[in-house]
């Protein structure tokens, strides 16, 4: 059958195809026409975006380098300052060997005057000639006295400019004590040299040098010098070596944390430096004069702290041992109350700065009351024999005292009131603590009833914080009596007491790494290579004043480590850090 196929229909078909094609197409136009729309829109804003960035990015450089600008001028300004006082320095030295000649001058003519006073007197036994002598005699001695006195004054300034010089460079500060000989200073080992191993080899050469006679017996005399910021000699008192190191307390109550550290190697009197003179029992009071560091500076501190307002301030203690490169609570007690060394971890915390959770710490308010401590502590400090020193300290030891003021000093208000609300805020985080804090702190295990202070709690505190003026500061001074160094020759020790000897050499090599990073300011400073380092973290390089007591011993025996110790304090001399800064602050120091 014939199939006919009607042709306007497939016309008809064909164009409804065409007609649904166009439609399509149409409408992909549209999108399409939207999309671009859209993408036109995205580039505006990328473009805006963009011009954002590099707006901001310019403002960013021109910041850049006004700060730049600024830091070069800083730095050119405390360039020709330190040369200044470089100059002045160098000046001063040279009116003192004037003074000093002239001095020495005077008193030789006066000595020769007197002899030809004497002779005369013999001689003629004219009164009237003798009393003119006697007269020139007493013009000349009044002389001396005076250029005596204008030498002291002199020596004092100089003192003084040197001092301003370490604080503008926020250096380290170091004072060196040089002990007296000891019975342990004559080797029971001949010299393969022939040398006598008890002759004196390091001497405080002046109050500000000491001279080191590194020749070797029968060679040319080569002597070292090595400059500190004080030096004591065998001569001096505990309360001679207290008196450099006590403006430091005045400090703590002005808003500084303070550190005072003794290095030097085993047997050179760090622990009679810190501690003083230590009885066989313990629980024999001290004299006063044989006190070291540690119960004067709490002495003092009480009695600055007696000056304040009644109860304005509130002392609180910790004792910490680094030992075998581990971290022990010393105030901590056992269930039955008996103290005993606890293991605890140092942590860095979301501010950058060293803590160590649930430490214990004692309010105490004596500094009968902190020695008791210390006594108590010391029977649980490892101790062992070596052959250079009987009662050597095996640890590193770190008394803290944290220092609470409700009523801070105008001056440390002061200070914090210009580092502004911000500031106070960031550093009120972290001190404040509200009752929900001490309850976070007391739910510790080992937190004692003691004291509602603990490290800071990390969740929010909804109390309401209290204003700039009642926010109390709390400074920390800490004081360190690190182990002592020795070669395992030296110390002739074996088996455990070995372990011990490489822990405290690595731990005080780690301490020498980061004090040699700083002082090359190096990005990255390795803090975490030794728990000791971790833990004085923030008073290394922080913005503690922090004062380095090196302890030598004088002779022969000991040169290699009092070299050691000497260059390890010259070290640490180098560092240049920001000028240290008050708590809360946020204001460089003059
Ligand atoms: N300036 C000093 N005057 C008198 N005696 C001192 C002086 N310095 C140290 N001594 C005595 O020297 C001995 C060793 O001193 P000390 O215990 O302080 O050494 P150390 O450096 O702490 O040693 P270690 O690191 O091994 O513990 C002690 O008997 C101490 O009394």
């Amino acid at each position: 059958m014939p199939l006919f196929i009607n042709r306007d229909q497939i016309f008809a078909h064909q164009v409804h195809l065409l007609e649904h094609k166009l439609r399509s197409k149409e409408e992909r136009i549209l999108e399409l026409e939207t999309e671009n729309a859209l993408l036109h829109l995205r580039l505006a804003e990328c473009m805006g975006k963009l011009r954002r960035d590099q707006e901001e990015e310019i403002s960013a450089k021109r910041r850049c380098q006004h700060q730049g600008n600024v830091q070069k001028r800083t730095r050119a300004a405390l360039a020709v300052l330190l040369s200044e006082v470089q100059d002045l320095k160098q000046d001063l030295q040279d009116v003192f060997a004037v003074y000093v000649g002239f001095a020495t001058e005077l008193e030789k003519q006066s000595k020769q005057l007197l002899e030809q006073v004497s002779c005369t007197a013999v001689q003629a036994y004219q009164g009237d000639d003798i009393q003119k002598l006697q007269a020139q005699v007493a013009i000349l001695e009044h002389g001396l006295q005076e250029e005596k006195e204008r030498c002291r004054t002199e020596r004092m300034r100089r003192r003084l400019l040197h001092n301003t010089l370490v604080e503008l460079r926020g250096n380290i500060r170091v004072h060196c004590r040089v002990r007296p000989i000891l019975p342990f200073d004559c080797s029971q080992v001949p010299s393969t040299n022939g040398s006598s191993s008890s002759e004196v080899v390091v001497q405080a050469f002046s109050d500000d040098s000491v001279l080191v006679n590194c020749a070797k017996p029968g060679s040319p005399v080569m002597n070292k010098m090595f400059e500190f910021e004080r030096v004591h000699g065998p001569e001096d008192t505990q309360d001679a070596v207290f008196e450099e190191v006590k403006p430091l307390l005045t400090s703590l109550l002005d808003g500084y944390n303070v550190c005072i550290m003794a290095y030097g190697q085993t047997g050179s009197g760090k622990t009679y430096t810190m501690i003083g003179s230590q009885p066989e029992d313990l629980t024999v009071p001290v004299h006063n004069s044989q006190q070291g560091i540690i119960p004067k500076a709490a002495n003092e501190l009480f009695k600055l702290i007696s000056e304040k307002p009644a109860e304005s301030h509130t002392v609180e203690m910790s004792v910490v041992e680094v030992y075998n490169n581990e971290l022990l609570d010393l105030l901590a007690k056992d269930e039955e109350g008996a103290r005993v060394g606890v293991k605890r971890e140092v942590i860095t915390t979301s501010t950058g700065t060293s803590e160590v959770p649930c430490l214990t710490h004692e309010l105490v308010e004596r500094c009968a009351e902190v020695m008791q401590l210390i006594s108590a502590v010391l029977r649980l400090r490892a101790h062992s024999p070596t052959l250079v020193h009987r009662d050597s300290s095996r640890s590193h030891l770190i008394v803290t005292l944290t220092v609470t003021s409700k009523s801070p000093n105008a001056l440390a208000l002061a200070r914090r009131l210009q580092g502004g609300q911000k500031n106070v805020h960031r550093g009120s985080q972290k001190e404040w603590w509200s009752p929900r804090c001490r309850r976070a702190a007391s739910s510790c295990s080992s937190s004692p009833a003691t004291s509602p202070y603990h490290s800071p709690c990390q969740s929010p505190c909804p109390s309401p914080r209290p204003s700039i003026s009642q926010t109390p500061i709390r400074t920390k001074l800490q004081l360190v009596d690190l182990a002592g160094s020795e070669s395992v020759g030296m110390s002739g020790v074996s088996g455990a007491a070995l372990w011990e000897n490489s822990c405290i050499n690595r731990s005080l090599s780690a301490l020498s790494d980061v004090l040699g990073a700083l002082a090359e300011q190096r990005p990255h400073v390795p803090y975490r290579n030794s728990k000791l380092t971790h833990l004085l973290q923030d008073s290394i390089g922080g913005d503690a004043k922090l004062l380095v007591m090196l302890c030598v011993s004088p002779t022969q025996r000991f040169l290699t480590e009092s070299l050691q110790s000497l260059g390890f304090g010259s070290r640490a001399r180098q560092i240049q850090r920001d000028p240290p800064r008050r708590k809360n602050t946020g204001i460089k120091m003059k």
